[in-house]
């Protein structure tokens, strides 16, 4: 069996059904983002599905509310068949243990006045897990299980290397015995020579935890080689999804997505104005979004386009 249907097979950890969040700000002028747009998504029990796609397509704010780190304006997260939603904040929190972000930036993820072993030690506080002698204990595990020495844990977190602070915010996300880890670009900041060793580390603990990752990347070779799906966002929707969609890409974008790489354009760089798109799309515009850029476009995507499914794969497109 092949490792993609040995996936299929396993139960879907993580369920986001109908999700959208629409942001608003400004008081006197209104100002609408349709951030996330009736996006479906599933993640299977140790999994990883990689969410590609250029800046501001709405990836970090469906990994955020997949987490209730962001609530979703409408829509339905679930874990482990519970929905997420429905549930009160203090019901949430033993749930929470189990769900975990890498963010794109560690400082961001670790307090820069303490030293490293409280900052990895802090789950285990909050959650009072361990006593002072069994904290020590987990904390030496995770620092050896992401690969750092005993010296950095008494150092403060701008005496570490963008990896070693990469690898302290991990040992922090795996300190509770996560199920679902979403990982937002967790090396998009780290030097080229220090990016594979954390896809590596990430990988390894996937293996040994029966980890599910939501891979947020803009790197598209990266998603080919860790993922066993990749889903493609454009605008606030997920326009194609599937096992190496990469490899022979049915959307109109995901094919421009894919030239690009072989252009050598970094994707993040190259944009099919989707964030112009986000901040001047309203609910009035109906039809497909890709329509002004699509190279195929036609009459009828000027009405939305359905998702099909086409081998396995999902794709918003009225060409199929
Ligand atoms: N708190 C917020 N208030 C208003 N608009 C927001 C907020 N957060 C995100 N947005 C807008 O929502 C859209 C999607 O943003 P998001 O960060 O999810 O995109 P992204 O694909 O993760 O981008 P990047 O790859 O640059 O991180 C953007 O237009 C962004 O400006």
């Amino acid at each position: 069996m092949t490792e993609a249907i040995a996936i299929a097979d396993k139960k879907m950890l993580v369920r986001g059904v109908r999700l959208r969040k629409v942001f608003e700000s400004g008081v006197i002028s209104k100002r609408r983002v349709v951030a996330v747009d009736n996006v479906d998504i599933e993640i299977g029990s140790g999994e990883t599905l990689a969410l590609v796609g250029e800046s501001g397509s709405g990836k970090s704010t469906l990994g955020r509310m997949l987490l209730l780190l962001i609530r979703p304006t409408s829509g339905d997260v679930y874990f482990d068949g519970m929905n997420l939603t429905k549930m009160k904040e203090s019901e949430l929190r033993k749930i929470r243990q189990k769900m975990q972000l890498i963010p794109q930036h560690p400082e961001s993820a670790l307090d820069p006045r303490w030293r490293i072993y409280n900052s990895i030690a802090e789950p285990l506080r909050i959650h009072k897990l361990a006593d002072r002698n069994e904290e020590k204990e987990i904390v030496y595990r995770l620092i050896e299980t992401v690969g750092l020495q005993e010296e950095h844990l008494s150092r403060y977190p701008h005496e570490l290397s963008g990896g070693e602070l990469q690898r302290a915010v991990i040992a922090r996300a795996i300190a509770l015995n996560p199920k679902f880890i979403v990982c937002d670009e967790p090396t998009s900041m780290l030097d080229v020579s220090v990016q594979a060793a954390i896809i590596n580390l990430l990988m390894n603990l996937q293996r040994r935890l029966g980890l599910s990752y939501l891979f947020i990347t803009h790197d598209l070779e990266v998603a080919n080689t860790i993922a066993h799906r990749i889903a493609v966002m454009y605008a606030g929707q997920i326009v194609e999804e599937g096992v190496r969609i990469l490899d022979g890409p049915l959307h109109p974008y995901t094919r421009m997505l894919v030239e690009s790489l072989d252009m050598n354009v970094d994707s993040k760089n190259f944009k099919f104005k989707a964030e112009d798109l986000l901040n001047t799309h309203s609910s009035k515009q109906t039809g497909c979004k890709f329509y002004h850029l699509c190279p195929k476009r036609m009459d009828k995507c000027l009405k939305p386009p359905e998702i099909v499914e086409i081998d396995g794969r999902r794709v918003r497109c009225h060409l199929y």
